[in-house]
């Protein structure tokens, strides 16, 4: 068996909410709108840059406004790879990862940040050497929840047996299209209760996830 644990970003590795309010701020305060809150931002992110400004411009009643949203989602595609300085991992990751490597497992990213915005932050965290392969929302034609994103990165692993950690609806609806199995993040920016999100384990502490990952893959013991 060759295992591998592949990992959402925003929300999940990473509580990048502070840096994509602010840079999202700064760009739409170009046309005169008002910054979000950061639990909008929280509430508006998974679903990849041009949902996101969508959103964005909605909350701010302009959504209508005619070539508004490409140049808004041009500003902040521009300034995204930038804003990382506000980016913090969560509590534990750094000492999972380097649990779940010392397992034998490789590892990777699947998120709906595009792949550019989502290597800086990996780089600028010193987390990117921990990822063997990172597919970001642009890196294909489809993003979650379809499951083919997710496909990607365990063909690019060559992984035989995967746990996809995730915090949100979008993570889980592409665990279970993809048929893989699903340990939820709860402490990043689901909206919808535990309970409706399927999944296989939940877990708010990075401490609990290498013996989830044990459990999910059947393996014997944690290193
Ligand atoms: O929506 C985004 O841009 C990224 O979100 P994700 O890392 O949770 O997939
Ligand atoms: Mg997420």
């Amino acid at each position: 068996m060759s295992g591998a644990v592949i990992f959402d970003l925003d929300g999940t590795l990473v509580d990048s909410a502070p840096d994509i309010c602010a840079a999202a701020g700064s760009v739409i305060a170009r046309h005169g709108l008002e910054p979000l809150t950061l639990e909008q931002t929280r509430s508006y992110v998974g679903h990849g840059a041009e949902q996101f400004v969508q959103r964005c411009l909605a909350a701010r009643g302009v959504a209508d406004r005619p070539g508004l949203k490409a140049e808004v989602l041009a500003g902040f595609l521009d300034i995204y790879e930038s804003a990382v300085s506000l980016t913090v991992p969560y509590p534990g990751v750094v000492a999972a990862l380097g649990q779940l490597a010392g397992m034998g497992l490789s590892l990777g990213v699947c998120t709906n940040k595009p792949a550019a915005p989502a290597h800086a932050v990996l780089r600028h965290l010193g987390l990117d050497g921990h990822f063997a392969v990172v597919i970001g929302g642009d890196s294909l034609a489809q993003r979650k929840p379809d499951p083919a994103p997710l496909q990607a990165a365990i063909a690019g692993l060559g992984a035989t047996a995967t746990v996809f950690v995730g915090d949100s609806e979008v993570d889980a609806e592409t665990a279970q299209r993809a048929g893989v199995a699903f340990a939820l993040y709860t402490e990043g920016y689901r909206k919808a209760p535990v309970s409706d999100l399927p999944h296989d384990a939940a877990f708010d502490d990075f401490a609990d996830l290498p013996g989830i990952v044990q459990g999910c893959l059947g393996l014997n013991g944690v290193a």
